[in-house]
């Protein structure tokens, strides 16, 4: 299919999307604190700042022999003076010229700064033969050497991932002041969009956009209602889009927002509140609604299947991340080598649904070969988007290319 629109002057770009996004919106959600293991996936609602260092004490890394790097003699000979394991310290100090067995994770006694592994030295019973070669400060772990006492380990606004979980666990904190759950209600309108499950009528399709867009805002944490499909009559919307402002912080549908006027999404959302028309220089997606319904925020996404996918990943995304509370919604580029070419018309910002492989060493995008903004199965073959800028023309085969990927995008 050929493009039918002409890029006028009163587009936007994304970057001025987001910049008006980002001075209208703030966190929309109250804080809790949960225990670590409800925890997962939310997103962090203080500065975690450490109490303790970690590890609290220095330590062995080893199973072995720990001693004075200064007092071993050129034999590697050392009397064992006593045993530590993990969660049992020497009582007192180490014996001067004396190794200890230790086992990996007990505390360094008092004195030893070095440790020898078992493979490597020789148990006499009595004595132990250690290698000479060590250096002082071998295999020996410093208190503090992961996270020092008073330091900030993870920062508010960012996602917890098992990694933070484990962080905040190891600073000695049993639980975490995260943000709660975006409530967001989804629902599609339009008299040809039916239920998957249903009888379809002649020239009706199924409702797709309600299932990629709720697993869309799922994946993001954000707690979804399903509205289903509302009838194309205004005294429903209208009720349906009050009751749902009442009780979520977030509206999404899809549809309706391009210049066609069987719609009354936009008469029922401004009889209680307020709606902007911006036309995005992108393809595909060109149309998005933003607004407010009775001050709940409300995103209009066109209706094209694949257009509420690339503008939900582009435009909602930041959107609700920014109404959870997450610090950040930018998203990484790998630089890709196009294995395609495209003719670009300067203007309009394009985004190719794209799959990346290995080619001799160097990762390569393919392109699906349609760009139609329906064809849904583009974005099962796809692993991302291949985002050609505003300014950048006609790609060649072999050019670089910055690669969005779908994991990315869905978190
Ligand atoms: N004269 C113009 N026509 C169109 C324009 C334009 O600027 N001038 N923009 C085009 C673009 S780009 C898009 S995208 C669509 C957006 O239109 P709407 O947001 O008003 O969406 P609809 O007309 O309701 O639907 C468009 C298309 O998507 C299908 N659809 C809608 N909802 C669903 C759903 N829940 N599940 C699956 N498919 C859905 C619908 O049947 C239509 O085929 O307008 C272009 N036209
Ligand atoms: O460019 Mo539209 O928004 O067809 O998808």
């Amino acid at each position: 299919m050929t493009d039918r629109f002409a890029v006028t002057a009163d587009m936007m770009t994304v970057a001025d999307a987001l910049a008006r996004l980002e001075a209208r919106l703030a966190p929309a959600v109250a804080a809790e604190e949960l225990r670590l293991h409800d925890a997962l996936g939310r997103i962090l609602a203080e500065d975690v700042v450490s109490a303790a260092n970690v590890p609290p004490h220095d330590n062995s890394a080893v199973d072995g022999w720990a001693f004075r790097r200064a007092d071993l003699p050129a034999d590697g000979c050392l009397p064992v003076v006593g045993r530590v394991a993990a969660g049992h310290p020497l009582d007192g100090p180490l014996p001067k010229g004396g190794a200890v067995r230790i086992f990996t994770g007990a505390p360094l006694p008092e004195g030893a700064d070095t440790v020898a592994m078992q493979e490597d030295c020789r148990d006499q019973g009595q004595s132990v033969v250690l290698p000479i070669r060590l250096a002082e400060g071998d295999n020996a772990r410093s208190a503090g050497e992961d996270i020092s006492r008073g330091s900030v380990v993870l920062h508010a606004g960012s996602r917890l991932r098992p990694q933070e979980l484990g962080v905040a666990a190891a600073t000695g904190r049993a639980s975490v002041k995260v943000y709660r759950r975006l409530k967001a209600a989804v629902f599609s309108t339009g008299d040809e969009i039916r239920d998957p499950g249903t009888e379809l009528p002649p020239g009706c399709i199924y409702d797709t956009n309600r299932f990629t867009a709720a697993g869309l805002l799922r994946a993001l944490g954000a707690e979804v209602t399903d509205l289903g499909i509302l009838p194309d009559r205004f005294e429903t919307i209208k009720a349906a889009l009050a009751e749902a402002a009442a009780s979520h912080q977030l509206i999404l549908t899809s549809g309706g927002v391009s210049v066609g006027d069987e719609d009354h999404v936009k008469p029922a959302v401004l009889a209680q509140g307020s709606l902007d028309f911006w036309r995005l220089a992108i393809k595909p997606g060109r149309p998005v609604a933003l607004g407010e319904v009775a001050g709940t925020p409300f995103v209009g996404l066109p209706g094209n299947p694949v257009a509420v996918m690339v503008t939900f990943m582009l435009i909602a995304r930041p959107m609700v991340l920014r109404l959870m509370g997450a610090a950040r919604s930018d998203l990484p580029r790998y630089p890709v080598e196009a294995g395609f070419a495209f003719r670009h018309k300067p203007g309009r910002r394009e985004y190719l649904r794209a799959r990346l492989a290995h080619m001799d060493g160097r990762l390569v995008a393919a392109k699906f070969p349609s760009d139609g903004s329906g064809v849904l199965t583009s974005m099962t073959w796809s692993d991302g988007l291949v985002d050609i800028p505003e300014e950048r023309g006609d790609i060649a085969p072999g050019e670089m290319v910055d690669f969005l990927s779908y994991a990315d995008m869905m978190r």
